[in-house]
């Protein structure tokens, strides 16, 4: 039988993490503080150690480090309430097998465990942290929780990463990010976007050309691929890239070196490659348009920015983040009223990140005061904001249009015994999620502002599958989808 430690103060986590682990066959063994962490490991090493950060006695992730020097092979995990990429990040340095951020889903901590047994090892990894760098990417979703695993994941080694993401979404960020915090971050950091680039000359951009090599091509030109050698090599919109590049580009990440456009010379290359897209890259690869075998050497290791709107609940974070962001570079300072954020949260951003970037930078300059109203944002949305929220709504019309949309696109639906649910959890999921960004994520002040008991909120959350681990104030494991 496995053992396991579990240290953490919160009596109601530890309890409920070491009876799913025992029900899974585990020894386990619980510790409320660095104190007791210690005592019991100079009783007995156990095979995985799971901890929290923030303990009574001192900083979980600080005593990891220590740990983890003491005893190389022991898999530690890290859990937190503190639930940034620097956590992420932090954790990954002092040699954490794995990070989760809290809330936490038992079903995931127990495939930990199983994954921690299996492997038997710690994540090394040399460098040490500043613990008081600047947040490169701001969220708490649980999308950006599992977009921060993956960049804690890459940064110690040279593994290629797949960056999918609509427009805006924040691809080129997490590249920058995975060079910044990696061990080439000394070295350049070149991005290329092949869709700004025209078609004919992306092979000399990326290899660069001899003198001569083409009409125009006056000087000898150093690619891209060459400037940035020893550090990282961003593809951005690597779906637009011509067939021929491709085959190239190919044999370049096959062999490791490469030939500049006309001339006779082999260059080797040390680069990370980092690639993006906004398309569907598997079904470009299945319509022909994208070498497989290309597909496979970049999507080594993929990770996905899913669009704004389906993270409602980092709007007023980023919205808020970009409001400092400019009073920092000298605009006037503003502050986002209630029911602004309420707006801000009702509005789909199609252009995503980037466009709320946008119109941050707007309102700061433009809004008349210091408070930020939803008037505001509507006037600058404009037509473009959902008709529910820039005019009073009629409900009974809305539901009367769905239930006439469900008549046309699947009648049975209208008799199976599901109309009921499905048209009050089309209702209540923009209720609930509006009001949870109102309130900063906070249930049961947002609860209490719609008039409903905490735990139903919570019961409603659970079977509309609405995303709370944006919730900074709910931090028990039990509660976790
Ligand atoms: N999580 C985030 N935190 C802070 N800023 C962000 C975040 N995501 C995106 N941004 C900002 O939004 C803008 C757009 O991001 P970025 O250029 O990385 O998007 P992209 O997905 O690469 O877009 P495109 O596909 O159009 O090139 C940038 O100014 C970036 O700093």
């Amino acid at each position: 039988m496995s053992t396991v430690l579990v240290v953490d103060d919160d009596a109601a986590i530890r309890t409920v993490v070491a009876q799913a682990l025992r029900r899974s066959g585990h020894d386990v063994t619980v510790a409320d503080s660095l104190g007791q962490l210690e005592r019991a490991l100079a009783v007995a090493i156990p095979d995985v150690l799971i901890t929290d950060v923030v303990l009574p006695d001192g900083d979980g992730i600080d005593h990891v480090r220590n740990v983890a020097e003491r005893h190389p092979t022991l898999p530690i995990i890290v859990l937190s309430a503190q639930n940034t990429l620097t956590t992420a990040v932090r954790a990954a340095e002092v040699g954490a097998y794995e990070y989760l951020p809290k809330p936490f889903d038992l079903d995931v901590l127990s495939r930990a465990v199983t994954g921690a047994l299996a492997r038997g090892g710690v994540l090394s990894d040399d460098r040490i942290g500043d613990e008081d760098r600047a947040l490169p990417l701001i969220g708490r979703s649980a999308a950006m929780q599992d977009v921060y695993r993956v960049i804690a994941r890459v940064i110690s080694n040279d593994l290629t990463v797949l960056i999918s993401g609509e427009s805006g979404t924040g691809k080129e960020l997490v590249a920058r990010a995975i060079h910044d915090l990696g061990r080439r971050s000394t070295a350049p950091f070149i991005a290329i976007n092949m869709a700004a680039i025209p078609r004919e000359l992306i092979e000399a951009e990326l290899f660069g050309h001899e003198r001569g090599a083409f009409t125009g091509a006056a000087t000898r030109n150093a690619g891209r691929f060459e400037q940035a050698t020893g550090g990282t090599l961003f593809l951005d919109e690597i779906g637009d890239m011509p067939m021929e590049a491709q085959t190239r580009l190919l044999r370049v990440l096959q062999s490791g070196e490469f030939t500049s456009v006309g001339g006779a010379r082999t260059i080797r290359v040390d680069v990370r490659i980092l690639a993006a897209t906004n398309r569907d890259l598997a079904a470009q690869v299945a319509a022909g348009h994208f070498r497989e075998d290309l597909f496979y050497r970049l999507n080594v290791v993929p990770v996905t920015l899913p669009p704004l709107r389906e993270r409602r609940q980092d709007v007023a974070l980023l919205a808020r983040h970009f409001l400092d962001h400019a009073a920092i570079q000298g605009l006037p300072r503003r502050q986002l009223a209630g029911d602004a954020i309420t707006a801000l949260g009702a509005y789909d951003w199609p252009g995503n990140v980037r466009e709320l970037e946008n119109l941050m930078r707007r309102l700061a300059v433009l809004a008349r005061d210091e408070i930020i109203g939803a008037d505001a944002i509507h006037a600058m949305l404009g037509a473009r904001m959902p008709t529910s929220t820039a005019t009073d709504l009629d409900l009974a019309g809305a539901v009367k249009a769905l239930i006439g949309r469900i008549e046309r696109e699947n009648p049975a639906a209208l008799d199976d015994g599901s109309l009921y649910d499905r048209v009050i959890g089309e209702v209540e999921r923009p209720l609930i999620e509006l009001m949870l960004a109102r309130h900063g994520q906070n249930q049961l002040r947002a609860a209490r502002a719609m008039g409903i008991n905490r735990n139903t909120l919570r019961k409603r959350l659970d079977t509309l599958g609405i995303d709370i681990s944006g919730d900074m104030t709910e931090l028990d494991a039990a509660g976790s989808r």
